[in-house]
């Protein structure tokens, strides 16, 4: 598989934040689920949310594409606050790549024509360059051969990093990766988290949920720890993997050790 995965760059000064979530609230009828969540992606960086499962990873993921409404706070794309009301939210959606647990592909719909949908239809793409696009990031993840399949003739491994490639194909301002090995087999994992990481490193912006503790702490510029909707410790992996200060995620990583994920 090439190496050459990278997404457009822009400046290297400093550190330009992409995504700026503050003080995010989120209520699913009168139940609190996000009690003002405050993170930011920095361009180029990948931050990874990690905590047991229900702490509002997700949530916090699709609030932040605009994928749920958001209850309090804001969200920040490029310095736009994208929750108000006023925003295209059609149009803010369209600059978010975004991969969830299980890849849902459309089932009706070959490999290649799943990857140039968006491109066309969304972003006005002419057919033959969207279809060019496609075959050169099919070939990056080492599926060119799967152009013309229907999903259901793939591994799980393979659905998924078409499906990485389809958000990939829209040239995303940042991908939001969903537990995005959660559904697979144990040895198909390796393959998914490999193509994540040569995104990474190609100059993507990345802000993912994951189990992955030990991919976390490689690939990760940034973790924070979830736990009951609130953000209970954030910083370098090393730290807060590492050497946490914070009980809960102590006791949490107490946990994850003793089932041998870290
Ligand atoms: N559509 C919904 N309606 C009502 N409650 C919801 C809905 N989606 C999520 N929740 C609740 O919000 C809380 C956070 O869920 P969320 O899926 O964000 O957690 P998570 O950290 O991503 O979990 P996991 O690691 O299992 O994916 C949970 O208590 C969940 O039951």
């Amino acid at each position: 598989m090439s190496a050459d995965l990278s997404l457009p760059q822009g400046p290297t000064r400093g550190r330009e934040v992409v995504l700026d979530v503050r003080g995010l609230v989120k209520h699913y009828d009168d139940t609190p689920v996000l009690h003002g969540i405050d993170v930011t992606v920095g361009e180029h960086e990948v931050v990874a949310l990690i905590g047991s499962s229900g702490s509002g990873k997700s949530t916090l993921l699709r609030c932040a594409a605009l994928l749920e409404p958001v209850t309090d706070g804001q969200v920040l794309l490029d310095g736009q606050d994208i929750t108000d009301p006023g925003v295209d939210a059609d149009a803010v959606r369209s600059r978010f790549g975004v991969v969830f647990q299980a890849y849902n592909l459309f089932p009706h719909m070959t490999v290649r024509q799943n990857i140039t949908l968006a491109p066309r239809v969304v972003h006005g793409v002419p057919a033959d360059q969207a279809d060019a696009r496609a075959e050169e990031l099919l070939a990056r993840v080492g599926l060119l051969d799967k152009a013309d399949a229907y999903p259901d003739r793939l591994s799980g491994g393979q659905q998924q990093r078409a499906a990485i490639a389809r958000a990939v194909a829209v040239e995303p301002r940042v991908l939001l990766l969903d537990e995005v090995t959660s559904a697979l087999d144990p040895e198909l994992v390796g393959e998914v988290l490999a193509l994540v990481r040569e995104l990474a490193e190609g100059g993507a912006t990345i802000l993912m949920a994951t189990h992955e503790m030990g991919f976390a702490r490689r690939v990760a510029d940034h973790v924070c720890f979830l736990d009951g909707g609130r953000l209970v410790e954030e910083g370098p992996p090393a730290q807060v993997l590492g050497e946490p200060t914070v009980a809960r995620t102590q006791q949490f990583l107490r946990r994850v050790v003793d089932a041998g994920r870290l």
